[in-house]
């Protein structure tokens, strides 16, 4: 490239899908000039400094520039593009680390540019500025590092006349002594005439490119505006000729140098974690959000599940007793003994009681079934007519009892399984109860226990507890889907919006790649992290002694893998979507289906067989499993299934990084929204 040159654009084309935006477009910008691009608002203006400063690509032609680096240009977007949560220090002093200056520098350079451009104290946090204060900082910004090539997508919107003064003074100063080159867009085409060059865009062609003296003289004019009008009115007329001249779309190669940078440099880490840093810190709700989920959810979780319902309504029919369980009210006399005065049908009914059973006396099963209909009670229990007398012969006769005792000694139950989980709740209260009942009268009477109970004898179980525990089973899922959940939804909030303020184009223009910000924001995250973990474990196996004899380091150690899976998954979404709505509802749906395939609901051997085939897809099966051999069985990573459970949720770390690369390339290295 040609010395004097800084910036040459060519055969330039590029489309939006179907609308064309710049058609054989050709720029010529000399060094040391400052170059006036103007033309109406939808020209293409924005499209094409996107494209020198790398954030599009060109669908034909080719850009050069002298930049030798990122450093060595300065990008001004149209938008504010800042960091709201930043101080105006800060924010010089993220965007100077990540240009690789000295923090002596920054603040050096931060001083110059506040009085040249009044702005307000730098402790200023973005966010409280005006919108004209906003945009001056967002100048500076491009101005911090001293660039030699410096672009500006409209600096001047809304900034008051004597200040855009001072500004176009500072730019011509830096081009004539310091051969700064500046290439500059404004709707105000006279504020141009400061320009070494001017070039009119239309309609994605360049019209005209001279220096402000030659387009007035030569188009005989006397203002830049009436030059403008008039190359406007002849483009329009001779614009039928030309389209049919114009190819659609230049065939030929794109070249467009991409700036060389390290895939990994410890400025821009170091920019990125103390930016997260302030982003987090200033964030107050974020905080309270970030640590009081994992402490409201799994407090909800314990106090709201597996718990048996209490105050079920259940008819009792009782023909034993002339006025039915009226006859029941007084409770059995204490100490009684092996005396049968008291019926026995009186005996189970107070036991259901106190087990937490509300019993609604009914005179016959007809109308007590009727009750169920209505939604009044969850079932009917039928104690037969001369219920003592025929139990205690059945316990007599054993194999021989007549059938009159069998009938008269069995106990019926009529329940409403509507409701799967109460229906057979109530079914093993009943049950349970009934065998506490039996076990104090065969104490009583100093019968032997073993002719009660079923031949069956249940040992101390080998891992877990003698009464399963619905919270303690779901708690490796729950702790595991909120570790994968809360860095997700973290990562994409952060992210996409960050991509919606124009922010992180700005960085990667400015040298940050996606791996820096990748691990910066990872970094921070897992000390987000060890505390999600400690407090959604403190509540589920401290204050609710979910069963855990396992090693707290294997433990820790496969929680936050799952954590940064959830960050690399979230680093997918962001990328793919554009739309904090679309981003939503991505990571919301994937998160109800690892609810349902992790095993929470329902456990994942009774999951449809295809289903149990494939659930190596499913990225927390293997992890839950492993978990649950961790805490409840207390196995090591040497275990099998245990160490399935890393290898699964690292390779799908690897994944997932793998599916953000492509997507990244797919969407030809832009992270924007553009
Ligand atoms: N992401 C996009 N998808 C589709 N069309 C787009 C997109 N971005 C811009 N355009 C269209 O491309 C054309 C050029 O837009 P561009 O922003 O480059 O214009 P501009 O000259 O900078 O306008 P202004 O002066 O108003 O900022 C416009 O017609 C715009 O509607």
């Amino acid at each position: 490239m040609d010395e004097q040159l800084a910036i040459i654009v060519r055969c330039a084309y590029k489309n939006y899908g179907n609308t064309q935006v710049l058609r054989d477009f050709n720029m010529t910008v000399p060094r040391g000039a400052i170059y006036a691009l103007l033309g109406p608002s939808g020209c293409g203006k924005t499209t094409l400094l996107s494209c020198i400063v790398g954030r599009m690509t060109l669908d034909g032609g080719y850009i050069e520039t002298s930049a030798r680096g990122h450093s060595s240009m300065g990008y001004m977007p149209q938008n504010i593009a800042l960091y709201m949560q930043l101080s105006i220090g800060e924010t010089f002093a993220y965007y100077g680390r990540v240009y690789g200056m000295t923090e002596e520098a920054i603040i050096i350079r931060g001083d110059i540019l506040s009085k040249l451009l009044e702005l307000p104290p730098l402790q200023r946090i973005v966010e409280t500025l005006s919108g004209g204060q906003q945009r001056r900082v967002s100048l500076a910004v491009s101005l911090i590092h001293n660039p030699d090539i410096l672009i500006l997508d409209e600096p001047t919107v809304g900034l008051d006349p004597i200040l855009s003064d001072s500004i176009w003074k500072y730019l011509v100063k830096i081009a004539d002594e310091d051969k700064k080159t500046v290439i500059i867009t404004t709707h105000y085409i006279e504020e141009a005439k400061q320009a070494h060059r001017v070039g009119l865009m239309r309609g994605g062609v360049l019209l005209c490119e001279e220096t402000p003296q030659d387009l007035i003289s030569k188009n005989q004019c006397e203002t830049m505006e009436q030059a403008f009008l008039k190359l406007s009115y002849k483009q329009e007329i001779s614009r039928q000729t030309e389209d049919s001249q114009l190819p659609d779309r230049v065939m030929g190669k794109t070249r467009q140098r991409k700036m060389k940078k390290a895939i990994f440099t410890k400025q821009c880490f170091r920019a990125e974690l103390v930016k997260n840093w302030f982003f987090i810190w200033r964030n107050k709700p974020m905080l309270a959000f970030l640590f009081g989920l994992p402490l409201v959810i799994t407090f909800l979780f314990n106090i709201a599940i597996g718990h048996s319902p209490q105050g079920m309504r259940l008819a009792m029919v009782s023909q034993e007793t002339p006025n039915g369980v009226y006859d029941c009210v007084i409770p059995p006399p204490p100490g009684m003994g092996c005396n049968f005065t008291y019926p026995l049908s009186c005996r189970f009914a107070h036991k259901l009681r106190q087990n937490g059973l509300e019993l609604v006396p009914f005179e016959d099963v007809v109308t007590a079934i009727e009750a169920a209909r209505r939604n009044y009670v969850w079932g009917i229990i039928l104690i037969p007519a001369n219920y003592t007398m025929s139990l205690l012969a059945r316990f007599e006769h054993n194999l021989k009892t007549p059938d009159y005792f069998v009938d008269h000694s069995t106990i019926n139950l009529w329940l409403d399984m509507s409701n799967q989980n109460i229906g057979t709740l109530i079914k093993l209260n009943v049950v349970l109860t009934y065998n506490a009942y039996m076990e104090e009268v065969f104490n009583d009477c100093d019968w032997p226990l073993a002719a009660l109970t079923l031949p069956v004898k249940l040992e101390k179980p080998i891992y877990g507890e003698r009464v399963a525990n619905l919270n303690h089973y779901a708690s490796p899922a729950i702790v595991l889907l909120l570790i994968f959940y809360l860095p997700m939804s973290y990562t994409i909030g952060v992210l996409v919006q960050e991509k919606l303020l124009g922010v992180l184009e700005r960085s990667m223009v400015a040298g940050v790649n996606l791996i820096e910000v990748f691990i910066a924001h990872t970094a921070i995250q897992i000390i987000i992290l060890f505390f999600q973990m400690s407090i959604a474990m403190f509540v589920l196996y401290y204050l609710y002694e979910s069963p855990f004899i396992g090693e707290p380091f294997s433990t820790s150690l496969l929680l936050l893998l799952q954590g940064v899976s959830g960050i690399a998954f979230g680093f997918c979404v962001a990328i793919a979507f554009d739309k904090m709505l679309h981003a939503t509802y991505a990571s919301l749906g994937s998160v109800f289906s690892f609810f349902f395939l992790s095993g929470m609901v329902w456990p994942q051997q009774g999951a449809h067989f295809v289903l149990w085939w494939f659930r190596w897809l499913v990225p927390v099966s293997y992890s839950v499993e492993a978990l649950r051999a961790l805490t409840v069985k207390g196995w090591t990573i040497i275990h099998p299934l245990v160490f399935k459970g890393y290898i699964s949720v690292s390779a799908w770390i690897v994944l997932y990084c793998l599916a953000a690369h492509i997507l990244l390339r797919l969407r030809k290295g832009t992270f924007s929204t553009a």
